[in-house]
């Protein structure tokens, strides 16, 4: 754990050197200005205080110089402690800044695969308490580095001031270290506990939040709050347990410099009977020992963060270092219009799982609506995540206009094809912003067009601001349908060559479905449509449907031929009517 602690540490000077070094000089001014004090002070009871009580007289001059002295070498040691926290203070919020902005960049890079893995919750503590944890370690670290300095020095001084003297201190510094290192054993399996308990109690904590509807439908207040107060409980423990390695330790560091002020009071006063060492040296060294408790426990608060750290910097490795990344092409642009969307013998199964798709060929000629119809676990949001490439297949190619998907750069798929999940995600932003998600290009008339073609222009025009208003998160302020025709009015404002519904308007009334539907076969839309349905009139309004069975593509062809030739089909149709009736 030390070793890579250390290692941690090293990462951190790599990537923060200037703060570190600014840090360092300041800690070691600190430091050097502390063993300083020290002597000082010694002098200057040496020199003006004893001869001034043996002489019943004060030498102004020697009183002045001693007291200019003294605010001379405080000052610097301000100043010391100014560079000191400076240093720690920018090093550690920028390694924060950047290690948050590499672990969301992250998120945003990795598949969605692996974000069906991964609970919110453990993201939101990735990217807060995990990189926290992390680098706290670097507030004390500087001045851990400076007290190291401090200790060298302070044993260099003690040589020469009296052999024996040192001694005392040469014995103490290592005891102060080792009790340090003990209390770093003890308390490591501690933090690594709580710090995963923190990220668990994050976990359950979201899940709660995010489900409150649920919570509060199914009256499951009181279980919720029980799951929560279990983990929260366990937290408590990890930290209270953690805190009694504290209260054992802290005092034992606390006592021990006392310990030694008076060890060398005992050995100076015999030194000082056989003349070795006069008064200011046995005031200098008692006074040394005195200022070093506080800087030496810095170096027990780094090691004491350190197994915290270590801990929390794996679990944000796990986040920066996971694969599955898409990788895209070079093609920047896809054809502008209608695109043809093949699948050319697609299998696929998640995670290396037994294949959920079969073989699957089909076709959704430029312009044309093909719907996607097959009973629950078919395979149909598959195909549909298949299309966006969201996934890759496992074998297989889907081709947009000839060109296989993975050939296209990021921008350009985005462009050309534009996915509507059958749960909207609405912005807690204007209806624009969540139109134009910031897309360049779309200006207020195309917004327009878009809700209109959508039949979310009635609804957009009758809010108090129009298309300013702003829908709070998650679209709170709209109907379910209302944000299902919002999130389809951004899928058509980028204008793409191929739209995806996945079941996407099944909050919205039949009558106004087949008007959207009827709106993007207009010349208006431009677009390809591949419609995941469930409804007898938006299954016939496309120009063709593909039966699917157990991830096979059972039966191809109008509605009426399907009906005729396809028992399942039609059965699963009537079954579909027979719950809209
Ligand atoms: N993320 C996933 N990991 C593992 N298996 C999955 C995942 N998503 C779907 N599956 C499985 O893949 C199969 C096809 O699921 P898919 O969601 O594509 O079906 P569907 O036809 O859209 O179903 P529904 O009509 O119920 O939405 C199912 O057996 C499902 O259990």
């Amino acid at each position: 754990m030390l070793g890579r602690g250390l290692r941690l540490l090293g990462r951190a000077i790599h990537d923060e050197p200037g703060m570190f070094t600014y840090g360092v000089l300041g800690s070691s001014l600190f430091a050097l200005m502390t063993v300083a004090s020290a002597y000082v002070v010694g002098a200057v009871v040496g020199r003006v205080a004893v001869p001034a009580f043996q002489a019943h007289r004060v030498a102004t001059g020697g009183l002045t110089l001693g007291a200019a002295v003294i605010v001379a070498v405080a000052v610097l040691k301000v100043v010391g402690i100014f560079g000191r926290r400076l240093g720690a203070g920018r090093m550690q919020f920028n390694l924060e800044a950047r290690y948050r902005r590499q672990v969301t960049r992250r998120y945003l890079d990795l598949p969605i695969a692996w974000h069906q893995r991964h609970a919110t919750g453990e993201l939101l503590s990735n990217a807060n308490a995990d990189i926290e944890a992390a680098w706290y370690p670097i507030a004390p670290f500087p001045f851990a580095v400076g007290t190291i300095v401090m200790l060298v020095a302070a044993v260099v001084s003690l040589f020469v001031v009296d052999w024996v003297l040192a001694l005392v201190g040469v014995g103490l510094f290592p005891l102060l270290f080792g009790v340090n290192v003990l209390y770093s054993r003890a308390v490591s399996g501690r933090v690594t506990r709580a710090q995963q308990l923190r990220a668990e109690v994050s976990t359950v904590a979201h899940e709660s939040f995010d489900g409150a509807l649920v919570v509060k439908a199914m009256g499951r207040e009181q279980a919720e709050t029980l799951r929560f107060a279990g983990r929260a409980g366990e937290l408590r423990d990890a930290m209270i347990s953690v805190g009694r390695v504290r209260g054992l330790f802290d005092p034992v560091l606390d006592a021990l410099p006392s310990l030694g002020t008076l060890a060398v009071l005992l050995v100076g006063a015999l030194r000082l009977r056989s003349g070795a060492i006069d008064l200011g040296d046995v005031v200098s060294v008692s006074f040394l020992f005195t200022v070093l408790g506080f800087p030496v426990q810095a170096i027990g608060y780094l090691l004491a963060e350190l197994p915290r750290s270590v801990v929390g910097w794996e679990r944000v490795q796990r986040v920066l270092v996971a694969s599955g990344d898409m990788v895209y092409g070079e093609v920047p642009q896809a054809e502008r219009g209608p695109a043809t969307l093949t699948f050319d013998r697609v299998s696929f199964g998640y995670g290396g799982g037994p294949l959920v798709l079969h073989d699957i060929s089909f076709e959704v000629p430029a312009g044309r609506t093909v719907a996607l119809v097959g009973p629950t676990g078919s395979g149909k949001s598959t195909v549909a995540s298949l299309a966006a490439r969201l996934v890759d297949p496992g074998s297989g190619t889907v081709s947009l206009d000839d060109r296989p998907l993975p050939e296209l750069s990021a921008a350009a798929l985005a462009g050309a094809v534009a996915l509507v999940p059958q749960v909207p995600f609405v912005f807690d932003d204007s209806v624009r912003g969540n139109v134009t998600l910031d897309r360049e290009g779309i200006d207020d008339a195309q917004v327009w067009q878009a809700l209109r073609l959508a039949q979310a222009d009635g609804f957009v025009a009758a809010l108090p601001d129009s298309m300013a208003t702003a829908v709070g998160e998650r679209g709170t302020s709209l109907s379910g349908g209302q944000r299902q025709r919002l999130t389809l009015a951004r899928a058509l404002a980028g204008r793409p060559g191929l739209l995806i519904l996945d079941d996407a308007t099944s909050a919205v009334d039949p009558r106004v479905e087949a008007a959207i539907l009827a709106a993007l076969r207009g010349a208006d839309a431009g677009a390809s449509v591949l419609v995941v349905a469930y409804r007898r009139a938006t299954i016939a309004l496309a120009d063709e449907v593909i039966y699917l069975e157990r991830g096979r593509v059972v039966a191809r062809g109008t509605h009426p031929e399907l009906l005729e030739t396809v028992p399942g089909y039609a059965a699963l149709v009537r079954a579909y009517e027979q719950v809209a009736a």
